[in-house]
């Protein structure tokens, strides 16, 4: 076909996007404008109440990925609309989340995929201070890793739900891919490697293999590695490409982690949980007398109203007895009907019960 045809229908295809973007521009503007109204009756209804409202965002994304008849693919969908109502929701209240890290952390990679771009973050020097932040109203969410596919769980991740107020109200899991960055992209004058104890623990056997010359120091964030590799020629790096780009790193390898799957699920921890979508998950926390069968008694309830447990995690109770508390994540909503008795159940028969939160699931 000869430019000019080409041209001639380039033209008038390009024309039809333009005044599809108005439209789309206008009908989001329509969009933000019913936002902020529903945003006002919320706050006459409740002033001090939340603007985020877990299970409203996950059932329109939901609903609008079963409408797709492409061909935009469902992921890009939820991507889409995670920031379109991320900005509706920015417009009502702007949602301070907080998480670990200096620039470029994957927590913070994570509370900007759960939560859209506008957000404000609130960088925490540790877990901890992340529930802290919350538990004092200075970040309305939290967002904290709970558990490694190579590393298992997130230890003090779990104490801190165990002993705090705030509820899970989301969970988001997330590919983890690390480098090992320097400030020259190699490896000259080198001595030590960074990086948060459980990225070391990832990429131990490739550190072993490639890098046993490196003294691994294990610091607070890989984002923190990144910060201290930027300014010290010395050091390392282990860290994701957020933090490579974030702090001006080059990277001597890529794709370090021993598992290439590697994921990480955070959960997003605020004052109140989520209602009910149909399609949602319950964490708990759960202790037994320490006697013979307690364990098996202990999940009897789930299997008799049906319940389909998706996480089994234990952490030890340390009163010295070998007592330990139960982490369980199961599929449903407090509130459903099977899942409610199941509860009840076992909440009868244990020594301890906590609801971490009812959730959508991701
Ligand atoms: O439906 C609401 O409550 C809204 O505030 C609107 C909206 C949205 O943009 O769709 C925004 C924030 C909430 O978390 C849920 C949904």
């Amino acid at each position: 076909m000869a430019d000019d045809t080409l041209q001639s229908r380039l033209e008038p295809l390009r024309q039809r996007i333009d005044v599809l973007d108005t439209q789309i521009l206008d009908l989001l503007n329509q969009r933000a404008r019913a936002a902020l109204e529903v945003g006002e009756i919320k706050k006459a209804f409740d002033a001090a109440g939340p603007i985020l409202k877990p299970e409203r965002e996950a059932l329109i994304i939901r609903r609008l990925q079963s409408d797709n008849d492409g061909p935009i693919p469902e992921e890009a969908v939820a991507a889409i609309w995670r920031q379109v109502i991320s900005t509706c929701r920015g417009l009502e209240s702007v949602l301070t989340v907080a998480f670990l890290g200096p620039q470029g952390s994957f927590s913070e990679q994570a509370a900007y995929e759960h939560f859209g771009h506008a957000i404000t973050g609130l960088r925490c020097e540790s877990f901890d201070e992340v529930f802290r932040a919350v538990e004092a109203g200075q970040a309305d969410v939290g967002m904290v890793p709970v558990e490694n596919s190579t590393e298992g769980a997130v230890n003090r991740s779990l104490d801190l739900l165990l002993n705090s107020s705030l509820k899970v109200l989301g969970e988001r899991t997330i590919r983890i891919h690390h480098n090992l960055l320097t400030l020259t992209g190699g490896l000259e004058g080198v001595t030590r490697v960074l990086g948060h104890s459980q990225a070391l623990a990832q990429c131990q056997a490739w550190l072993s293999r490639n890098h046993p010359e490196l003294e691994r120091v294990p610091v607070a964030s890989n984002a923190q590695a990144a910060r201290q590799a930027s300014e010290d020629p010395a050091c390392a790096a282990i860290a994701g490409d957020t933090a490579a780009a974030a702090w001006g790193l080059s990277a001597v390898a890529s794709g370090i982690q021993d598992d290439p799957q590697n994921q990480t699920r955070f959960v997003a921890v605020g004052p109140h949980d989520a209602g009910p979508t149909g399609r949602d998950k319950t964490s708990l926390v759960l202790a037994v007398p320490n006697r013979a069968g307690a364990v098996y008694d202990m999940l009897a309830p789930l299997s008799r109203h049906g319940v389909s447990m998706t996480r089994l995690e234990s952490r030890p109770a340390r009163t010295g007895q070998w007592e330990y508390y139960f982490y369980v994540d199961l599929l449903g909503h407090r509130d459903d009907g099977p899942v409610a008795q199941a509860l009840d159940e076992l909440h009868q028969q244990v020594a301890f019960f906590k609801v971490l939160g009812s959730y959508p699931r991701q």
